[in-house]
């Protein structure tokens, strides 16, 4: 039991709704209400079984779900157009304005996200990191733990989002729902973290081109070769305290497809207008929270195998996603 937030880790469960998958990305602050709608319905079902697995059944326990989604078409395009990502808000109000614009954008999205969650009967409290949270050199300085134990403790889903924060040194940036996952993970250490998005799961290239194949399982092992990411350095870098680092660079990686055959490469792109450095971000987060010892699981969310990714339970027989895993586990990065 954490004393702090009096949830007990090993019931938690981190879920990131992806802004690809809960907005079409392309067209200008526009959701996807099919998608939002499904994963609504999934969260309720999960918010009910987990309260059910405490021994009062949920009723006054603390709630053991926090939600965190990202911005899609509804921040990205803002926050590009002003360049918040690069700082600079002190000199410049074409910045201060973007930065302002976009904390509206994303707060529209975390406002139709909590109205779903409400709907579908989860206790959903939105939550803003701007304020709670900073950043240095884009790197979480500060977070708002305290506020999300808070609510947790009082029965409520915390429902968190990407969003324009200050950072000490370059004035302001954009903080990913990504980075937000990786560090509530360092604080509460779930055993179960599900990346929602709009592709079934990592593939060795973008998965729109031609012979794209997903790959089942990444595996995190600092002794095993580095993957590359195009548009970026290849990823040799050590896992280990990058969950808030700049999106550069891959960790070392072992991929592995469905049958079990090792996958030799792993290339990754991003739309122009995103601002927080695309999937490989995802990679890069999904691989430090696995260090920390949780299972991650990142699939699609309008699929069927979305609800198994978020279930704490074992991942069924034929589940479409990718697994994340570390082959050595280190309960902590310093
Ligand atoms: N190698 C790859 N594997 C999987 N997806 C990739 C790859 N390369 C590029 N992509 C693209 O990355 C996108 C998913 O990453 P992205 O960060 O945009 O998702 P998200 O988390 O749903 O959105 P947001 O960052 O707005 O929350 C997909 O739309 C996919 O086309
Ligand atoms: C304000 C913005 C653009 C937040 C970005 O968060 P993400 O979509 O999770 O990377």
């Amino acid at each position: 039991m954490d004393p702090e937030s009096g949830v007990e880790p090993e019931l938690l469960t981190v879920v990131k709704l992806g802004g690809a998958a809960i907005t079409h990305k392309h067209a200008f602050e526009t959701l996807n209400q099919e998608v939002l709608q499904a994963c609504a319905r999934l969260l309720a079902a999960l918010h009910r079984q987990l309260s059910c697995s405490t021994e009062d059944g949920g009723s006054g326990a603390p709630a053991r779900l926090v939600v965190v989604h990202g911005a899609g078409s509804f921040g990205h395009h803002t926050a590009s157009q002003a360049g918040v990502a690069h700082g600079g808000i002190a000199a410049s109000p074409a910045v201060r304005r973007g930065f302002a614009d976009t904390r509206a954008s994303v707060t529209r999205l975390n406002h139709l996200v909590v109205s779903a969650l409400l709907a579908a009967g989860v206790p959903a409290a939105g939550l803003s990191p701007c304020g709670a949270w900073t950043t240095r050199q884009r790197r979480v300085a500060s977070d708002g733990y305290a506020a999300v134990a808070g609510l947790l403790a009082a029965g409520l889903v915390p429902v968190l989002h990407g969003d324009a924060v200050l950072d000490e040194e370059l004035g302001c940036t954009i903080l990913s729902g990504d980075l937000i996952v990786g560090r509530l993970c360092e604080r509460f250490r779930p055993p179960v973290v599900a990346f929602l998005t709009n592709v079934d799961g990592i593939f060795d290239r973008p998965p729109e081109q031609e012979g794209a194949q997903l790959i089942a399982r990444l595996e995190v092992d600092g002794t095993t070769d580095a993957a590359d990411s195009s548009g970026s350095s290849s990823g040799s870098s050590s896992i280990c305290g990058q969950s808030s680092s700049s999106p550069a660079s891959l960790p070392r990686l072992a991929a592995y497809a469905a049958d079990g055959s090792r996958v030799s490469s792993l290339q990754t792109a991003a739309a122009a207008h995103d601002t927080t450095g695309g999937v490989a971000t995802k990679i890069r987060e999904a691989a430090a929270v696995a260090c920390l010892g949780a299972e991650v699981r990142i699939a699609s969310a309008g699929e069927p195998s979305a609800a198994a990714a978020c279930s704490p339970a074992p991942l069924p027989a034929g589940w479409v996603g990718t697994l994340v895993k570390c082959s050595r586990s280190i309960g902590g990065c310093t």
